[in-house]
Order: C-alpha cells, then structure tokens, then sequence
C-alpha cells in the first residue's frame, strides 16, 4: 500500500497539451492536478477527460476572495465532481467557514485544504509581507485557522509537514516543491525529496514539471514512487 498518495501537476497550457501529455503517463497515476493555466484555458471541460479515465481530480485554483465569492466558487466547481481543492489560509476564518460550509452542502463534497505559505516563498520573502513568524510557525497558525474552521488539511512544504503533522495528526497535507536530489529546483524554494515529504507526515505529495516534463514520464513517475514508498 503507498504511504502517500502521488499526484501529478497537469500544468500545461491546452487540453491538446494535456491529452498528449495523458497518452504519455503510466496507467498507474490515479491523481491528477489541473491548475489555474489549464482551466483558464479551456475551463471546466478539461475535467471531463480526467472523469473519463476514472482518475481523481485535484482542481486547484487557490481560492481568495470574500466569503460569498469563495463559497459559490467552492459550490460551483464541486458540481464538476472534483474530489480536492485548495483556498487561502489567508482569506481568514469567515471565508475558510464559508468553503467548508459550500462543499459540505455539495452532493459529492470534495476535500478542501489550505494553502499556509507558497512553496516558492522562503523566510527571507516573509520580510516583504512583514510577516515577523518563522514559516513553520505561520503554518502551524494558520493550519490552526484553517482546521478550526472546517478545512480539512493544508498545503504546505515538506519541511512543515511535521510541525503540522504532530498538531494536527488527522488532518490531509498536500505537499509540492518535490524534487529529487539531482533535480531543477525551478521557481520553487522549499524543496524536499518524495521520501522526506512522506517521513515528515505528507498524504498527498503534488509532482509536476519532474514527471511532466520528463523525457520518459514513466520512469519520471515510477522512481518517484519508489522514493515515496522507501
Ligand atoms: O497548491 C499547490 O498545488 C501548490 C502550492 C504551493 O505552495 N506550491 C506549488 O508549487 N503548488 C503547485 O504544485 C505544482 C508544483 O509543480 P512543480 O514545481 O513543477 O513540481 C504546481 O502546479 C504549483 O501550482
């Protein structure tokens, strides 16, 4: 049995791009992460092809808005049959009550979790927000935020995975910025490999341009999975 889960950032620009891109993944992904490139694109009939092959469906477009705003969208795209999405810890206890409150509502609620700090920031960015905690503190208040407000888990680094995991032991905790050791860290900057996410508590580890991207996405995939499984 995994330990984790392996979802696959389906970060491409069309639905011509994704269904090249699905001929070329390994049967044996079962998660798929369509973001805000793909379904600005094309909207939400890029699921469709997901829903087709049976696969589970990671629809984050990182929602922050007011309240009312958040909680249609959450309800909207839940109709879609999505079975996660993400909104902004930082939209504050009104807006996360309201998300959870649209999902519960929905026929097929999906699981909602809460982005605490982007993978691409790092202690430093903190200065320019005048954000005086460390990350794992800011995590760890606002996974406190977000689960008291009914979310049901947090985005998150691998490197916060632990301090969240040890406050909120069941709570979901998605985590991107995965790379192996030798890998192009691109835009991201707290990065960990796929066993260290999982040691540190992960459930879901969110992979894109390292599989996507990867000349032989197959073996880009299975190697993560090893790493993941030990
Ligand atoms: O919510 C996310 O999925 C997310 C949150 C975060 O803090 N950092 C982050 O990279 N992501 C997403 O995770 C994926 C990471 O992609 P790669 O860096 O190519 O593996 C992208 O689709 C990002 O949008």
């Amino acid at each position: 049995m995994n330990k984790a889960d392996l979802i696959v950032a389906l970060d491409v620009p069309n639905a011509e791009a994704m269904e090249a891109k699905l001929r070329e993944m390994p049967d044996f992904i079962e998660w798929y992460k369509v973001g805000l490139e793909l379904f600005c694109a094309e909207g939400p009939a890029v699921l469709e092809p997901l829903k087709k092959r049976g696969k589970k469906i990671f629809l984050d477009l990182k929602l922050h808005d007011i309240p009312r705003t958040v909680g249609n969208a959450v309800k909207t795209a839940a109709e879609h049959g999505v079975n996660l999405m993400t909104v902004h810890a930082i939209g504050g206890r009104a807006m996360l009550e309201e998300a959870a409150r649209a999902a519960a509502e929905c026929e097929h609620p999906p699981k909602l979790v809460a982005v605490t700090t982007l993978t691409s920031l790092s202690q430093e960015d903190f200065k320019d927000l005048g954000i005086n905690r460390t990350v794992a503190e800011q995590a760890v208040e606002l996974g406190r935020l977000a689960i008291s407000s009914g979310i049901d888990g947090m985005v998150t680094s691998a490197h916060e995975a632990k301090v969240l995991r040890d406050a909120f032991p069941d709570a979901l905790l998605v985590t991107p910025g995965i790379r192996m050791p030798e890998g192009d860290v691109g835009d991201q900057k707290r990065v960990a490999t796929p066993s260290f996410a999982v040691e540190q508590g992960a459930t879901h580890l969110v992979i894109g341009r390292p599989i996507v991207q990867a000349e032989d996405p197959t073996a880009a995939a299975t190697a993560m999975l090893n790493d993941m499984n030990g």
